[in-house]
Order: structure tokens, then C-alpha cells, then sequence
């Protein structure tokens, strides 16, 4: 389950004179989620774009597939799915035709329809022209359409952006299970939390640099610097202590007293670390 799908090899990209990726190295495997993270302007898009051939980076190297993204021909977009919005449903078709007609572009057998539609919860909604399904469930078309022709690498851009919690977990879901199937998966949010339950590996990018990167856990544990404890006592109390000595003998003390409801370690979050790092906050 390691084989390289896509390698940026110290990426640049200027739009006139504004140099908007300065330098970007990344790696996805199969089975993988990579995830792009960054806020509003960082640049998440605009690499998904060279990556995928449709656009031409200004400096470095970008591969998909074996393949340098320079010369990437319709053999390798049989085998990746993009999904950067909501565009591309046709509204007046119902929810099957929309899919049909796809099937027909990538030479997707019938069966695989059905398939998919179950996959994604949209099924019963068939025969519903793609017009009237609801924000969440045209997302689900849309990543239906994008997994349709089974591909190896899927992109996705923000896709539970706007979405209700209920169904980005409906999402989440199908990624993972995806992920179980081989699929590598290389997404983009401003969503810490999805990033941290999803990826295998995230880059936090901040006005074109990549100022970490690693697993959720690696980069959250590496930025733990003042460990600390945060208990809840069973009369309302609440603390937060740094990890020493002295904090360890009055947590026994309470624990001996039996005081204590809740006692957690505090781990700083990746939108901690992105703050601390950058000084920004992500959304
Ligand atoms: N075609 C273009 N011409 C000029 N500048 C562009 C173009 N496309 C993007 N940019 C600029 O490049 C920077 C990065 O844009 P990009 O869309 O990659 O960011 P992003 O991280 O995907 O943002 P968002 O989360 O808002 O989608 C922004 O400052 C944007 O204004």
C-alpha cells in the first residue's frame, strides 16, 4: 500500500507578480489522505491545479501517477476524479441520467451506477432531477460523478464546505471507506477537525509555504511544548496544570479524595499549531 501517486518536487507558482506558492514539496501514496490546509488564499487550489495539468507552475516539478503533470494526457485523467464545486450537475436531468451520461463519456458499465449511488446514500433519489436535491446531497452527486469511473487519485476542494454536520459526516464516511478501497485521496479544507479525523498526512499551508507537515498527531505532539493537564473536580472546578512534580502529587491527592470528574492531557489542536505558527487563525 505505498506506491507514490503524486510528488511536488519544490513547487512555484507567480500569477503576474505575485509569487502565490513559494516552494511546495509533497507526497501522496495509495490508500492515503494527504490534506491541504490553509486559509482563504494560501493556495490550495491553485496546486490542485498543477498538479492536475490546468495549470503550469512557474518553478519545480509536480507528478501524478508517474507521470509529470507537464505532460499529462487523457490516460491519466481516466484515472483521477476532480471535485472543486458544485458545477458539471446538470439540474433539469434526474440523478441517475446525470450519472449515465458520464458512465457514457468514461465508458463506465451500467452496473457501476447503481453501485455508486448506493455507496453514496442517493439511491432513492434516483429519479430526482439533480435540480431539487438538497446542498448535501448534490455534494454526494457530485463526488458520485467524480468516483464514478473508479479512479485512483481523487481530488477534492473543501468538500463539506457549508455543509451541516450531519452530512460532512455522511462524508467523511465515504471518504474513509474510499480510502479502505485503495483510493488516495488529496483534499483541501480550512476544516482542522476533518483534517485531523481524515488525513494520514497534512501540510499546513500559509502564503504559499508549507510551514508543517506530517500526521495530525506527529505535528500536534512535536508543538506540545508546555504539557498540562486539564481536570475537572466533581464540585465545578476547573484547571489547567502544567505537567511537573508538584501538579502530579495534587491530582493523586484529589484522585485519593475521589474529586475528580474528568482528567485530560492537552494536546494542542492543528488550528493551535497553525496559530502559533503563523500568528493567523485559519478561518
Ligand atoms: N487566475 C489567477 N490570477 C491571478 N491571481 C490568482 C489567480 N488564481 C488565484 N490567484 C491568487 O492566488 C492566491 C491563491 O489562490 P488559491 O485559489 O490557490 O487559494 P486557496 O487557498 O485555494 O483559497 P480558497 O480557500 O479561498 O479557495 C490568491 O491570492 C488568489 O487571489
Amino acid at each position: 500500500m505505498d506506491r507514490e501517486f503524486i510528488r511536488l518536487e519544490h513547487i512555484s507558482k507567480k500569477y503576474r507578480d505575485e509569487l502565490v506558492l513559494k516552494g511546495i514539496d509533497a507526497k501522496l501514496h495509495e490508500g492515503e489522505i494527504l490534506g491541504f490546509l490553509g486559509p482563504s488564499g494560501a493556495g490550495k487550489t491553485t496546486t490542485i491545479k498543477i498538479i492536475t495539468g490546468q495549470l503550469r507552475q512557474t518553478s519545480g516539478e509536480a507528478y501524478i501517477l508517474g507521470i509529470n503533470s507537464k505532460n499529462i494526457d487523457e490516460t491519466i485523467y481516466e484515472q483521477i476524479g476532480i471535485v472543486t464545486d458544485n458545477s458539471g450537475v446538470y439540474e433539469y436531468l434526474t440523478v441517475y441520467k446525470n450519472l449515465e451520461y458520464f458512465a457514457k463519456i468514461l465508458k463506465v458499465k451500467k452496473n457501476r451506477i447503481t453501485e455508486v449511488l448506493k455507496q453514496v446514500g442517493l439511491y432513492e433519489h434516483k429519479d430526482k432531477p439533480a435540480g431539487k436535491l438538497s446542498k448535501g446531497q448534490t455534494q454526494r452527486l457530485v463526488l458520485a460523478r467524480a468516483v464514478l469511473h473508479n479512479p485512483k487519485v481523487l481530488f477534492l476542494d473543501e468538500p463539506t464546505s457549508g455543509l451541516d454536520p450531519s452530512t460532512a459526516i455522511e462524508i467523511h464516511k465515504m471518504l474513509l471507506e474510499l480510502k479502505k478501497q485503495g483510493m488516495a485521496i488529496f483534499l483541501t479544507t480550512h476544516n482542522m477537525e476533518e483534517a485531523t479525523k481524515l488525513c494520514d498526512h497534512v501540510a499546513l499551508l500559509n502564503e504559499g509555504i508549507v510551514v508543517e507537515y506530517g500526521s495530525p498527531k506527529e505535528i500536534c505532539l512535536k508543538h506540545n511544548v508546555t504539557k498540562k493537564y486539564a481536570v475537572r473536580l466533581d464540585d465545578g472546578t476547573e484547571c489547567l496544570l502544567e505537567q511537573n512534580q508538584d501538579n502530579i502529587k495534587k491530582i493523586n491527592d484529589w484522585m485519593a479524595e475521589n474529586k475528580i470528574e474528568t482528567l485530560h492531557s492537552c494536546e494542542p489542536t492543528l488550528e493551535s499549531v497553525f496559530l502559533n505558527v503563523t500568528g493567523r487563525e485559519l478561518s
